[in-house]
This record gives C-alpha cells, sequence and structure tokens, in this order.
C-alpha cells in the first residue's frame, strides 16, 4: 500500500453521502495521509480553500445545491494550483471526457479500488507540488517577495542564483519530500538545509549529522538506534537519530560518502517510511523528513552498479538545489566580511574594526576553494589579531600566502631543499600527511575522488581527515 506519511498536502473530500465521506477519510488515514478535511456540502467549499493551495480534492459529480461540474469550473478559474479528481458512480465516457476537458486530473468510478486510489492521490500531490514549484519560480522571474524572509536571515547573500534557491525553497519547503543539496564544502549547505526545515514550519526538530563517518553497523545504530542487548556492549535502548527528528527534519551530510548497505537501507526508509531499530522485529514509522548533502556531483557515479545507487540518488533528489560556490558569487564577499567581522568582534567582546578598502578587495580576488567557511576563518583571525581598530591587508595578507584551501605549506617540495627547509623544521608523520593531502588536492583541482587516486587512499578516507582538519580550524562549527 502506498505511504503518504511524509506528505503534507491537504486532502479535501467533497461529496454529499456522510457514509462515502467516512469511508474516504478512514482509508487516506490508513494511507498515512495526516491532513484530511471532508465537506458535505459544495456551498462550503469555497471558504475551506481560502489562501490554500497546497492541496489535492476529491469531488463527486452528482451533488444538490451545488454540482460538482459547476465546482471544478471554478476552480479551473480560482484554484489553479489545485488537482481534481473526479471521483464518481457516473461511468460514462462522455462525462469523464467532459470532466477532463473542464480541467479535472483524474476521473475515478465508484467503488474505487484502493490502488487505484493511492496512485490518483499519489499523481495529484506530485501535480500540486510541480505546479505550486512552478507558481513560485514564475514569481521569481518577476522578482516577487519571499513569503517568510526571516528563514533564511542566517544565510547572508545578495547573489540572484541563492534568491532562487530561497524562492524554491518555500516552494518545495512543504511537500514532505526528499531534498538534496549539491554544492563545495564550505558552501552553505547546512544553513540551506535549515532553511528548509524552518520554511517546513514542521514542529519537529532539525537534527543534523555527517554520514561520512559512520560504516553500516553504526550507520543502522545511529539512524535507528537499538534495543537492549542488540550487540555485546548494548546496556540500554538507544534512541535513532530518526527518532529524534520525528515530525522535523533529519539531514544527513555528506550522504555521497555511505556505504552500498547503508544506502540500501536508505532507500528503504525513504519507500516504506518504516525501519527497525536494531535487535527488534518491531517496524517503527519514520515521521521524519530527509534532506541530504554531497559536496561533488553524485550523478556521476550514480549506475545500476556504481557507487552511488541510481534508485537512491533519484528518490533523494526528488527536489535537487545546487548551491554555487563563493567565488561565482562575489559579490557577496563584501557583505560577508561584514557580517563575519561583526560576529567576530561580538563573539571575542570587542568593538567591530572599520575595515579597509584593500582588505575587502584583497579577499574578492580570492578564489575561495574553502567558500564561507574559508572566509569566516580569515575574518575571525584577523578580528582577532587587529590591534589598530581597523582591518588591513596584512592582517589576511601572510595567512592566504601561506595557506592553501587545507591549511597547508604553500612552498612545493623541492628535490634541492631538505624538510627542514620547507617546514622551517622536522615535521612530524601528521604534518607530512597534511602536506601530501593538501598537494593531492592543489593537483587535483580540489576534486577529491583524483585527489584520493594520489594519494592511494579511499575517498572516505580522504574525507574522514579533511573533515577532522576542517572541525579544527573553522570558527563556530
Ligand atoms: N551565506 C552565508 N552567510 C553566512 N554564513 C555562511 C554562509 N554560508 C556559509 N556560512 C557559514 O560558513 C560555515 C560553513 O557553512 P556550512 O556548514 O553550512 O557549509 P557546508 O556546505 O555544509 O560545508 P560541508 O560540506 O563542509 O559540510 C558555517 O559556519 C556557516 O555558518
Amino acid at each position: 500500500m502506498l505511504n503518504f506519511n511524509h506528505v503534507d498536502t491537504e486532502v479535501i473530500i467533497v461529496d454529499d453521502e456522510k457514509s462515502e465521506l467516512d469511508a474516504y477519510s478512514f482509508l487516506l488515514k490508513s494511507m498515512g495521509v495526516k491532513n484530511v478535511t471532508t465537506v458535505d456540502d459544495s456551498r462550503k467549499l469555497e471558504r475551506i480553500l481560502a489562501g490554500k493551495n497546497n492541496c489535492v480534492l476529491f469531488l463527486d459529480l452528482n451533488m444538490p445545491h451545488k454540482s460538482g461540474r459547476q465546482v471544478l469550473v471554478e476552480m479551473r478559474n480560482r484554484h489553479p494550483r489545485v488537482p481534481v479528481i473526479i471521483c464518481t458512480a457516473n461511468s460514462e465516457i462522455e462525462t469523464a471526457v467532459e470532466c477532463l476537458k473542464l480541467g479535472a486530473h483524474d476521473y475515478l468510478v465508484k467503488p474505487v479500488n484502493m490502488n487505484t486510489f493511492g496512485s490518483a492521490l499519489r499523481n495529484g500531490v506530485e501535480i500540486c507540488t510541480l505546479r505550486n514549484e512552478l507558481f513560485s519560480l514564475k514569481g521569481l522571474v518577476h522578482g516577487e517577495k519571499l513569503n517568510s524572509p526571516q528563514c533564511f536571515s542566517s544565510i547572508i547573500t545578495r547573489d540572484p542564483v541563492m534568491h532562487g534557491v530561497f524562492h524554491y525553497i518555500e516552494a518545495v519547503a512543504t511537500s514532505g519530500q526528499p531534498v538534496m543539496i549539491l554544492g563545495e564544502t564550505g558552501a552553505g549547505k547546512e544553513l540551506v538545509a535549515r532553511a528548509i526545515h524552518d520554511a517546513s514550519r514542521l514542529a519537529g526538530n532539525f537534527v543534523a549529522v555527517d554520514v561520512s563517518g559512520l560504516d553500516d553497523p553504526l550507520f543502522s545504530d545511529t539512524l535507528f538506534g537499538h534495543e537492549k542487548g542488540a550487540y555485546t556492549g548494548a546496556e540500554i535502548d538507544r534512541r535513532g537519530l530518526i527518532e529524534k527528528a520525528a515530525g522535523g527534519t533529519l539531514f544527513l551530510d555528506e550522504i555521497g560518502e555511505l556505504s552500498r548497505n547503508s544506502q540500501i537501507k536508505l532507500l528503504r526508509l525513504l519507500q516504506e517510511g518504516v525501519y527497525y531499530p536494531l535487535g527488534s522485529d518491531q517496524p517503527r514509522r519514520s515521521t521524519a523528513r530527509i534532506v541530504g548533502a554531497a559536496n561533488r556531483e553524485l550523478n556521476h557515479l550514480v549506475s545500476p552498479e556504481g557507487e552511488f545507487r541510481m534508485d537512491l540518488y533519484y528518490r533523494l533528489s526528488t527536489h535537487l538545489i545546487r548551491l554555487p560556490p563563493l567565488r561565482e558569487r562575489k559579490n557577496d564577499i563584501p557583505l560577508l566580511i561584514s557580517h563575519l567581522a561583526e560576529k567576530a568582534a561580538k563573539s571575542m567582546n570587542r568593538k567591530c574594526p572599520e575595515i579597509s578598502r584593500e582588505f575587502v578587495d584583497t579577499l574578492v580576488r580570492h578564489p575561495f576553494p574553502g567558500n564561507v567557511r574559508e572566509l569566516k576563518t580569515y575574518i575571525y583571525d584577523a578580528v582577532a589579531r587587529c590591534r589598530s581598530g581597523e582591518l588591513t591587508v596584512d592582517l589576511i595578507d601572510e595567512r592566504m600566502q601561506s595557506e592553501k584551501l587545507t591549511g597547508f605549506p604553500a612552498a612545493t617540495l623541492n628535490d634541492n631543499r631538505s624538510l627542514e627547509t620547507l617546514f622551517g623544521h622536522f615535521p612530524e608523520l601528521s604534518e607530512l600527511t597534511q602536506y601530501a593531502i593538501g598537494e593531492a588536492l592543489e593537483k587535483s583541482d580540489n576534486n577529491q575522488s583524483r585527489a584520493a587516486e594520489l594519494l592511494g587512499i579511499s575517498k572516505q578516507a580522504l574525507s574522514k581527515r579533511l573533515k577532522r582538519r576542517r572541525a579544527k580550524t573553522a570558527p563556530g562549527k
């Protein structure tokens, strides 16, 4: 049976027979539809629909006072985003054709088979989501304002592509479907995931987890939880993150690094909406919306036998967001510098320094492979070291010259130089490792797959090392 547990779309049934309303309402609830409204008098519908766009309508044709045909015509004119599914005992082809011409999305003849009913609803929900997305994107083209700008207030930007992303988020936020966010490291994927959560107005929590460091058993344990005695050492029951994010959003960061087995488990969760805590044979229903993020284009890896399962990719990317890197939105850099300087000063209990023109110009010219996180590191460091009351180039120059994305020494290894000359001291093994990673990223244009190949390690291993390093260097994260 189809499961609509993740769907927030309201389903409205209009029928003058109470027994029919009760039967459909029961059926819809058993399919997981949370928001069902029944209307026994078609004249009341207009008031119920006021201001609503995220809904699907099941409509009877033969009703007193106002017929289904009349309602259908009004719906086309007044509520063009709401798909209407006719549900009637009338099996005449002519009537069905007429209704479809009048804009009905589907035509079901009573008694309706449960699967047919479920498929019609699924299509209706998809059409509704697409119409709302289209409407929102049209609004963007015409420069319309956001409905809930406060949901995006932590994302500092004046970039039109980013504003397009905000409009898209508003359009898809309430669909309950998974969202995939693609973007380079530090570009703001987690901030965007939070904005999706806020815009969806879900009552539950936003729960974030980086899945790159989790092998398959740990992935299951972290997401699904376990029962006492599930394995040696499982001394008490443990709630999984799906439960902690119930009625909210579960953000899975670095999803491209998931093992094949974990991918299968995630796919099952998305398809069936149920999971089993380790050690339990009682299925639990998940009510968390899944948002995934990756810092590379997963579709390069996607194939039936590829690194990332095709079916999972398409399921996850029902809504797909691509964040532009900072170097493609240089207009944001001055804005971000002021914002970050203010924040840094506040966190250090100091007056925010002035910002010199050259300071801004130097940063605007920088390619920022580490994106906003890299900029944030420079600004916090500069504010901390600033003594003159003004941020000047010397506060960042040295650091930008001597560090690349990952903060490794800039000098390249040269046959004539000893390790001491290069590092200024005899380096520890860990420093050499860092250096090699920096060089590999440099040579591979920051492509982690190729860098891992050069280093002779797996991408997961490289990703873990970079994460650890970022965690050490990034302020406030
Ligand atoms: N537009 C922005 N405005 C303000 N702060 C931002 C913006 N974009 C990113 N940041 C800040 O930069 C840092 C990195 O952002 P975030 O963690 O969202 O990036 P990410 O793409 O999820 O990175 P990763 O791929 O490494 O997980 C955070 O401290 C975040 O607050």
